[in-house]
């Protein structure tokens, strides 16, 4: 990890770590390139791309979260960005879900080994939440799971109502939004604005596209 780029990142963002939560981080980032050398979790192995694009990317989401929350985070992968929220946010309770068991395995052995009592990890489709956890959670979330169009269809009916979407995507995102400004209104969403930021060293702009459930 590279300290340096995150605590720059951290205080950007307005953001205080304990030093518990920067070895948090590390041990994240040593573990899943430890687990990576033998299942494949991440293309993203080297250390400012890991930092920048795993941990400094995921920290993005941190203001958008408020005290108490109930966060899902879909298509979570390796536990990006899931991990870090539970990490950083012990008063928010992080569910994540991916389909593949593997990713889910890596998220359980992190939230053992760091005792994230916060972190609820399942592993099955995201399509079987909605019987039994529709409404029930105040942010749901993703970062490259699908398209925009897809993540509502799916996420909708899992937040509760004044919950909110934020699916972290490109910097073009805004015509995506646009095109699909009517199966959004449909599913009961309103568009809030978007929170565009560039990632460190030159490696791409982000941006969170936000929308808030008005029934
Ligand atoms: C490209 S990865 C992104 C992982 C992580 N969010 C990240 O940004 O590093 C997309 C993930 O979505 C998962 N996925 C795809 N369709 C899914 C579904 N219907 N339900 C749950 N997970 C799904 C895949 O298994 C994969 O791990």
């Amino acid at each position: 990890m590279n300290r340096e780029l995150l605590t720059k990142a951290v205080a950007e963002l307005n953001l205080e770590l304990t030093e518990q939560q920067y070895g948090a981080c590390e041990l994240l980032l040593q573990e899943l390139l430890r687990w990576n050398k033998k299942i494949n979790l991440t293309a993203i192995t080297g250390r400012d791309e890991m930092t920048i694009k795993h941990l400094i990317d995921s920290l993005h989401l941190v203001p958008e979260l408020r005290p108490g929350d109930r966060i899902l985070d879909v298509g979570s992968g390796a536990g990006f960005p899931a991990l870090v929220l539970a990490i950083v946010r012990p008063d928010c309770l992080i569910t994540s879900i991916d389909a593949v068991g593997k990713k889910i395995s890596f998220q359980k052995h992190i939230g053992r080994l760091l005792k994230l009592t916060n972190l609820e990890p399942l592993h099955g489709r995201v399509e079987l939440l909605a019987a039994d956890r529709s409404g029930g959670f105040d942010l749901v979330t993703s970062r490259a799971f699908s398209s925009l169009e897809l993540f509502v269809e799916l996420a909708a009916p899992l937040v509760s109502v004044g919950g909110r979407l934020v699916s972290m995507r490109g910097i073009d995102a805004e015509q995506e939004v646009g095109l699909l400004k009517e199966s959004i209104a449909a599913a009961g969403l309103r568009v809030e604005p978007a929170v565009n930021y560039r990632l460190p060293l030159k490696m791409g702009g982000r941006s969170l596209v936000i929308m808030r459930k008005a029934r």
